[in-house]
């Protein structure tokens, strides 16, 4: 279930003002189906907007398209709005700027996201002072303060080492501090806990979750575990072969799910009580006989 402070700390006033929105997104390499197929998402402040499907759905590529990184030969339609300004068509500098201090993305591989031969601290300065005007002591102090606020221990240490010297999960909370200590408004998360077990996936969420309620940041957590979106996410969306066929706050999505392939999502979830289904074969689906669903918002929000 959603985190339960978290649908009481945003004020219906923010959640009409989406952060991000994408409309009619569409991702073509050429082949002979498109990658990605008229997805529409919000993304609000305060919010993790959980983003379901399998491999090759078009998750990804619907965050990296956000973020100006999709690769050089998608063609990419629709339109990409972050903070009421278009993105699509936007510069390549203008795009930087954005990833720069706008929004962020945080990987499975924290092994590839973070340089191996410089520590944390130095790599933590430089993120912050190419995005953030401040002397040594001002980034200094904002690093120590976004690594207390991933719950890092004995951050003196954490500063001095190499990423080689930390586990994934101290890992993938550096990432998130670095995200935090840049200022980012919007965090894509794809699969950040994946190579993670389980209790530290746990641990990693519920940071994820904590410091999107206290620094108001909106994500958008990928996963193809829709078990683990339905604990932190506060809406979900369901994507099928490169389209969102079905979007709601998680629990009514979770609860009532409509599109065939939602239901067979939710019951491969392993279960501890009862039965364990390992292998559902997932539907091979007409679009056509299908239409995308769209549970209402929560009461009293447009
Ligand atoms: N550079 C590319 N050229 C051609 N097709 C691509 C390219 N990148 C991705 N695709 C295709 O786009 C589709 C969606 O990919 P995407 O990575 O977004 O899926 P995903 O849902 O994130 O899955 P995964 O979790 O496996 O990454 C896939 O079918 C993939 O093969």
């Amino acid at each position: 279930m959603p985190h339960p402070s978290s649908a009481t700390q945003v004020s219906d006033d923010q959640r009409r003002e989406p952060i991000l929105s994408v409309r009619q997104l569409e991702v073509d390499f050429g082949g002979p189906q498109k990658a990605v197929v008229d997805v529409s998402l919000d993304l609000f402040p305060g919010e993790i907007l959980g983003v379901a499907g399998q491999s090759g759905s078009g998750k990804s590529l619907t965050a990296l398209a956000a973020l100006g990184l999709a690769p050089t030969n998608a063609h990419i339609n629709g339109s990409i709005r972050f903070k009421g300004k278009e993105l699509i068509g936007a510069s390549e500098s203008e795009r930087a700027k954005v990833r720069g201090s706008g929004m962020t993305m945080i990987f499975q591989e924290t092994v590839t996201a973070l340089n191996p031969v410089v520590q944390i601290e130095r790599q933590m300065e430089l993120a912050l002072r190419a995005n953030v005007e401040c002397s040594k002591a001002q980034a200094r102090e904002r690093i120590v303060e976004a690594l207390n606020d991933v719950q890092l221990r004995d951050v003196e240490r954490v500063l001095h080492s190499y990423p080689y010297e930390l586990s994934g999960g101290m890992c993938q909370r550096v990432m998130i501090a670095m995200a935090l200590v840049c200022g980012a408004d919007i965090l894509f998360a794809d699969e950040p806990t994946t190579a993670l077990d389980v209790t530290v996936q746990r641990e990693v969420m519920d940071i994820i979750r904590k410091v999107t309620d206290e620094r108001e940041l909106a994500v958008m957590l990928i996963s193809h575990d829709i078990g683990v979106l339905d604990e932190v996410s506060d809406q979900l969306a369901v994507m099928y072969r490169g389209r969102v066929v079905e979007t709601g706050p998680s629990s009514a999505v979770i609860a009532d799910p409509g599109h065939p392939y939602t239901q067979a999502l939710i019951s491969s979830i392993p279960r501890i009580h009862g039965a364990h289904n390992e292998f559902i074969e997932m539907p091979q689906l007409d679009f056509e006989e299908f239409e995308p669903l769209h549970h209402p918002a929560r009461e009293g929000v447009a």
